[in-house]
C-alpha cells in the first residue's frame, strides 16, 4: 500500500518539539497531541502555575512515558532576550541540541475600535503576538545553524526543521474592532513567508521550513478575556464561523503540517476559501491546483463578501451616531 500513502513532513516521534504558548488553549492541544505522537515537548509561557497544571496534562498524553521527556520554560517571550534565553535553556535541557521544531501559538487579542484604544495596546498586540513569535524564531534559527541537523534515518537523509507561526483568519479579510490584533498577525505571515525562502538559503546543509496557521474563532479562556472588550459589530461580523475547539485546531494543524502545507487552515471549507482569495505570490498547497480553482469562485465570493460586511458597519455606525459632533461641544 506504500504507493498510496504520502509522505508524512512532520515526523515527530523521538524529536524534541518546543511550543510557546503551550499552557492553554490550542498551543496546549498541540503539546498534548504531540506527546500522544511520541514526542518529546517543551512548553513556554509566562504564567508558572498553568505551566505546571499543563505540563501535568501533556505528560499523562505521552504514547509512551518511560522515555518521553517534558519540560516547561517561563519567559515572557515578547522580551528578545528571554526568547533568546527561552531557547537556550531548552537547548541545555535537550542534550546540548536545539529543539527540532518550534510551534508559536503565544499570543492574545485586544479588540475595540481604533480611536478609542491606548497607543500602548499597539505596541503591546505587536509584543504579544509578532515580537514573541518574530524573536523565538530569530533565536531558534540562529541555534539551528549553530547546530547541524543530525541524519535521523540514513546518513544521507537530513529532516528539516520546522518553525510554525500562528496567525488568524483576520489577516485574510477586514474585522472592524482588530486593528491593534490584525495587523501583527499579518506581520507573523510576512515574516513566515519572507522566511520560507529566505531559509532556502541552507537547504543543503540544515533544510528549515517555516509554515503559518490561520485559525479562526478557537474557544477557551483567551476567548472569554477577548470577548469582554469585543464590540457588539465585531461580534456580529464574526457570525459566519462556528468555532472550533483546542483540540480540533491542534489535531487539524498537525494533519496540515504532515501533509507539507506551509500556509495552513483549519477551519473546512470557509478556511480554505478565505486563504484561496488572498494567495497572491504565496506557497499553493501541494500542485496548488484546488487553491487555483477555488481562488475562481472565491475573488467574485469575496467582493460580496466584504460588500456585505461594509454594509453592517456602515449601518451601525449609523444607528449609533458616531462621529457625531456633540451639540454641546459646538
Ligand atoms: N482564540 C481565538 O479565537 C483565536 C486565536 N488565534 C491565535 O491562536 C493562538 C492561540 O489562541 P488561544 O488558544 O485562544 O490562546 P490562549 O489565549 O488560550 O493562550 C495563549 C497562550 O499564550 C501565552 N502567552 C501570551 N502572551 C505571552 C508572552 N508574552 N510570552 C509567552 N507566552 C505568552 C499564554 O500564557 P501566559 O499568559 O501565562 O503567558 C497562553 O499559554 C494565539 O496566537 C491567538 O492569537 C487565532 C485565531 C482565533
Ligand atoms: C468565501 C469567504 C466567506 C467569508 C465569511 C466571513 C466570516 C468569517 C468569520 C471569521 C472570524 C474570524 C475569526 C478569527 C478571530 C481571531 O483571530 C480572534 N478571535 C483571536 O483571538
Amino acid at each position: 500500500m506504500g504507493v498510496f500513502k504520502s509522505k508524512n513532513h512532520f515526523p515527530v516521534e523521538g524529536r524534541t518539539i518546543l511550543v510557546t504558548g503551550g499552557s492553554q488553549g490550542m498551543g496546549k492541544g498541540i503539546a498534548q497531541l504531540l506527546a500522544g505522537k511520541g514526542a518529546n515537548v517543551l512548553i513556554v509561557a509566562r504564567n508558572v502555575q498553568k505551566l505546571e497544571s499543563a505540563l501535568e496534562d501533556i505528560r499523562k498524553s505521552a504514547r509512551d512515558p518511560s522515555t518521553q521527556r517534558f519540560y516547561f520554560i517561563s519567559a515572557d517571550l515578547s522580551n528578545p532576550r528571554s526568547a533568546a534565553s527561552a531557547i537556550d535553556q531548552a537547548t541545555t535541557w535537550n542534550n546540548g541540541s536545539p529543539p527540532d521544531s518550534v510551534i508559536c501559538c503565544a499570543g492574545a487579542a485586544h479588540l475595540g475600535f481604533f480611536v478609542d484604544l491606548d497607543p500602548a495596546v499597539f505596541e503591546e498586540q505587536m509584543g504579544t503576538n509578532y515580537f514573541s513569535a518574530a524573536y523565538t524564531a530569530h533565536a531558534v534559527a540562529r541555534a539551528w545553524l549553530a547546530h547541524p541537523p543530525t541524519p535521523k534515518k540514513s546518513p544521507m537523509a537530513l529532516e528539516p526543521r520546522h518553525i510554525v507561526f500562528t496567525s488568524s483568519l483576520v489577516a485574510f479579510l477586514p474585522f472592524t474592532g482588530y486593528t491593534a490584533y490584525t495587523t501583527a498577525k499579518c506581520a507573523l505571515r510576512a515574516l513566515s513567508e519572507t522566511l520560507s525562502q529566505e531559509f532556502l538559503l541552507y537547504e543543503d546543509h540544515s533544510p528549515m521550513r517555516s509554515h503559518c496557521v490561520f485559525p479562526g474563532t478557537i474557544f477557551g479562556a483567551g476567548l472569554d478575556t477577548e470577548n469582554a472588550l469585543k464590540p457588539e459589530i465585531t461580534k456580529q461580523l464574526e457570525e459566519g464561523d462556528d468555532g472550533k475547539t483546542p483540540e480540533q485546531v491542534a489535531a487539524a494543524t498537525i494533519k496540515n503540517l504532515e501533509s507539507g502545507d506551509e500556509l495552513i487552515t483549519v477551519s473546512g471549507l470557509l478556511g480554505k476559501a478565505m486563504k484561496s482569495g488572498s494567495l497572491g505570490g504565496s506557497k499553493r498547497s501541494g500542485y496548488g491546483i484546488i487553491d487555483w480553482m477555488m481562488s475562481w469562485a472565491t475573488t467574485v465570493i469575496l467582493a460580496f463578501v466584504r460588500r456585505e460586511m461594509d454594509g453592517k458597519v456602515r449601518a451601525w455606525g449609523k444607528r449609533k451616531n458616531m462621529g457625531k459632533i456633540k451639540d454641546d461641544n459646538m
